[in-house]
């Protein structure tokens, strides 16, 4: 049975996103947690650092014991013993003492910044000149400048970027619950299509998006499943989509998608158990004939087949409920966009949502955004593409020369 469109615009379709749970945690070591979603918010359960500490080779001394010193008259303190690199020191420092410390030392009690060795000259074994004043914490960082016992350091959901391994360390962390990475399963259909390995016979072409997609999913940072490529036959497709169903946390079907005679995805989405076809058709181009069916809890799509258009989809629609499923709170966000100046005049058709493909050029200082032209079949396209204008629903098409923020792809 074929299946109409009903055409559901892109606003509407991302509120269907919270609806999708996000995958369970496991525990990682700190080292294998990196580019990780964190499942868990972080606290200090101490202060960072847990000591005043130098920043500079010199002496640590009470500030005020240095107002006013210069070349011409240097302050004059009592050398006490080294200060040992990692140890605390056994003794408190008096207003007219300098201690010798190294970056990263302890401060003993009573000191409260450090002069550099630069503005420094020893007199003898027991006596430094000191030529330049020190502020209160010059040269130092304080006990807890960098996070407080008790502060909110890391909520659950942020990207685990090496800073924030680098905090995690710091406070001793050697396990950390992290969102599982979703498995992405891939299916291409058609009885054109056929695997890299083979050559295509006439009327065959060899299998892209398989290709195409699992880039994105791994650039997401989830686990593309291949399942290779399903003729034109709704059984056979039942089948893959119920394997891919049971193996996966998501599900990408390319082909098929649309009104044609072969176009089994939305019958076969229809069949499957506990499975509810959310969305067929979405007022975008490239990519008007997607599907989204909820099976149990899992996204289920049906991407057009056309290279550019699932891979378009896949970036401004099928990438939030990655996000979300992976556990990101930040899902929605779209990342940050680029300005540029527009180089031609691009048409829009008002009621749809247009993603226009741009090289991005930089000429005499000024980015501009070049639009690529070419048909959604064309792979060269998106090899010269760097990015997507997006042109609103409502807006009937942009004109040379004006400044315009695309989405880096
Ligand atoms: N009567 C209508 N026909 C079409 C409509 C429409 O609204 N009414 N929409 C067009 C648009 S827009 C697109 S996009 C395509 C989507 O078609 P399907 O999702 O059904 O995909 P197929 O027909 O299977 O394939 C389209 C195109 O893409 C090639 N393809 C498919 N899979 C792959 C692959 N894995 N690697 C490389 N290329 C692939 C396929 O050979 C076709 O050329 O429908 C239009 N038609
Ligand atoms: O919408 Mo199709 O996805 O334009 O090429």
């Amino acid at each position: 049975m074929n299946h109409f469109f009903k055409v559901m615009g892109l606003d509407r379709v991302m509120g269907l996103v919270p609806g999708f749970p996000a995958v369970p945690l496991e525990t990682l070591s700190l080292s294998r947690a990196s580019a990780r979603i964190l499942g868990e918010d972080i606290t200090a359960d101490q202060d960072l650092p847990g000591f005043r500490r130098s920043t500079m080779d010199g002496y640590a001394v009470q500030s005020r014991a240095t107002f006013g010193a210069s070349e011409a008259n240097p302050a004059w303190l009592r050398m006490t013993d080294t200060i040992a690199m990692g140890q605390t020191p056994t003794f408190s420092l008096a207003s007219d003492e300098a201690a010798p410390i190294s970056t990263g030392g302890m401060l003993p009690d009573g000191a409260d910044s450090v002069v550099m060795v630069e503005h420094t000259e020893p007199v003898d074994d027991a006596t430094v000149e000191i030529y330049k004043s020190v502020a209160p914490l010059q040269h130092v960082v304080d006990r807890a400048e960098d996070y407080g016992k008790g502060q909110e350091i890391i909520t659950a959901g942020t990207l685990i970027r090496p800073q924030e391994s680098g905090v995690l360390a710091a406070l001793g962390m050697t396990d950390v619950k992290v969102f599982k990475r979703p498995v992405v399963a891939i299916i291409s259909t058609g009885d054109e299509i056929v695997p890299v390995e083979e050559t295509p016979a006439p009327g065959k072409i060899r299998d892209m998006n398989s290709h195409t997609l699992a880039g994105l999913i791994s650039d997401a940072g989830g686990i593309p499943m291949q399942l290779g490529i399903v003729k034109d036959n709704r059984d056979d497709l039942f089948e893959a989509c119920s394997r891919a169903v049971a193996q996966a946390d998501m599900v990408l079907i390319s082909g098929g998608s649309s009104v044609g005679m072969r176009d089994f995805t939305v019958d076969v989405l229809s069949d499957l158990p506990q499975t509810e076809l959310l969305v067929h058709g979405i007022s975008i181009s490239p990519g008007k004939p997607t599907i989204l069916a909820r099976a149990g809890q899992k996204p289920v799509w049906g991407l057009p087949g056309h290279v550019v258009s699932a891979m378009v989809v896949f970036k401004v629609v099928v990438l939030p409920f990655l996000k979300k499923i992976m556990g990101k709170k930040d899902w929605a966000d779209q990342g940050l966009t680029i300005p540029a100046t527009l180089t031609r005049n691009v048409a829009s058709a008002q009621g749809r949502t247009d993603f226009v493909r741009v090289d991005l050029q930089e000429r005499d200082g000024k980015l501009y955004a070049v639009p690529v032209l070419g048909k959604s079949g064309l792979i060269r396209t998106m090899v010269m593409a760097r990015a997507l204008l997006e042109i609103g629903e409502n807006v009937e098409g942009v004109e040379k020369d004006t400044r315009v923020n695309v989405l880096p792809m």
